[in-house]
């Protein structure tokens, strides 16, 4: 299933306006309609194919026309770079592998949608210079250096490089500090907790504005590839969208620093693969493609996810990823899961559920561990930082109260025969 989007506030808002829910309210007002009516969300089944585009000189903005297996025929929609994401348009395909012929259509409409973003940055004299470009095949995304990120922090949301460097200080973890106590745990382990990772007026503005992007109705349901899988609405953001789009720089700052992990942990991780590898264990067999990867087998996903559960609302015990012995592959390039919480500090796993739990030791299971299974529990208050390896079973306990969680997937995209991209 892929969902389309049609915001039709879209035209009413002027070039690089944020969608948070002031400047929606001020736009309601001054255009005498109702806020409720103005964001929408459709289903529309697998896009079959991009019908037409052109590029509109006026708007700066292209209009695609997608045709799609829904009720919905064919529908418009518009593409300039900083509003609508095509990412939300080819998000969510169900992860067990569709049909050859699915696979093919997807594929066509990658290409043209990835046509239409060269072209937007041809149109626009950009340059590229994106943390990572989504439209290239995994296996050449670059991988990530500090300095790269730098940069894609500075052109994305412009954060110096001061900034930059406080960010990574909060996450308590520096570059050259692979053999700390932290990264080590994280190693030995499987997971990592840090918490207060943030100062408090940082968290406190965080917290703000994950909240006004939530009440500014930018998140829809999350898919679901069985019914009562998990009960969050999401929205996937990058630093510029966060930044540009949604007035949320605190929330860019947040993003730049877990993509920043991805970095620093770079060298302890590919060192444990290369041990692995050495004791032939299948999982960790590293592919000769990029000499460089000895020491960079890490990269991020240029999205990260926002998500917020209410009235009850968990996540099924699930991996985000699973080795597959018969494949020999892995299902997806998740290696590590890493999460910032956005909830208020006086949050209790009593009372307010929401917790976290980690199965330790859990990645071989072949089904979802019993809860007596050895645990851990995180409590998603605000400043806390959690990675761990994203093939250990964890699941959301159901939340009575307003849960809010940013997560960014760091990758292993070397030996990925993936067709899928998860985010882009
Ligand atoms: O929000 C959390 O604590 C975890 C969410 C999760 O497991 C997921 O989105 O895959
Ligand atoms: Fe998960």
């Amino acid at each position: 299933m892929v969902y389309a989007m049609v915001r039709p506030i879209e035209p009413l808002l002027p070039h690089n306006s944020g969608y948070n829910i002031r400047n929606l309210e001020r736009l309601c007002q001054e255009s005498g309609r109702d806020v409720h009516s103005l964001c929408q969300i459709h289903v529309v089944g697998e896009v079959l194919a991009i019908r037409e585009r052109f590029w509109d000189a006026e708007q700066q903005c292209f209009w695609l026309r997608l045709r799609d297996e829904g009720d919905f025929g064919e529908q418009w929609l518009r593409k300039d770079g900083t509003s609508l994401g095509l990412g939300t348009i080819l998000e969510a395909l169900p992860s067990k592998r569709p049909s050859a012929m699915l696979q093919q259509t997807h594929r066509r409409a990658l290409r043209e949608v990835r046509s239409v973003r060269t072209a937007l940055d041809h149109a626009r004299g950009k340059e590229g210079k994106g943390l990572t470009t989504p439209w290239q095949p995994w296996h050449e995304v670059p991988r990530l250096s500090l300095a790269d990120a730098q940069l894609g922090a500075q052109v994305n949301c412009g954060i110096n490089g001061e900034e930059w460097a406080r960010a990574l200080g909060w996450l308590k973890i520096a570059p050259g500090d692979d053999d700390g106590p932290l990264i080590q745990q994280l190693l030995s382990e499987g997971v990592l907790v840090v918490e207060h990772a943030f100062p408090p007026d940082f968290a406190e503005q965080f917290l703000e504005e994950v909240s006004e992007l939530d009440n500014g109705w930018n998140l829809h349901p999350a898919p679901q590839l069985t019914p009562g899988q998990r009960g969050d609405r999401i929205v996937w953001i990058d630093e510029d969208l966060a930044a540009v789009r949604y007035g949320a720089r605190c929330v860019a700052s947040g993003i730049a620093s877990l993509k920043a992990l991805a970095h620093v942990l770079n060298p302890a991780v590919s060192r444990l693969h290369r041990a692995c590898a050495a004791a032939g264990d299948p999982l960790h067999v590293l592919l000769p493609k990029d000499p460089a990867s000895e020491d960079a087998v890490l990269t991020v996903s240029p999205k990260a996810q926002l998500a917020s559960y209410s009235h009850g609302g968990g996540y099924i015990c699930h991996q985000d990823n699973r080795f597959r012995p018969s494949h020999g592959t892995r299902l997806n390039s998740r290696e590590l899961t890493a999460i910032l919480y956005a909830n208020p500090t006086d949050w209790d796993l009593q009372g307010d559920g929401g917790a976290l739990r980690i199965y330790l030791g859990s990645e071989q299971l072949e089904s979802a561990p019993p809860p007596e299974h050895p645990n851990m529990e995180v409590k998603p208050t605000v400043g806390t930082l959690v990675v761990f390896f994203s093939r250990l079973w964890h699941e959301v306990l159901p939340s009575e109260r307003l849960r809010r969680a940013l997560t960014l997937w760091i990758l292993r995209p070397e030996e990925e025969d993936s067709w899928i991209p998860t985010a882009f």
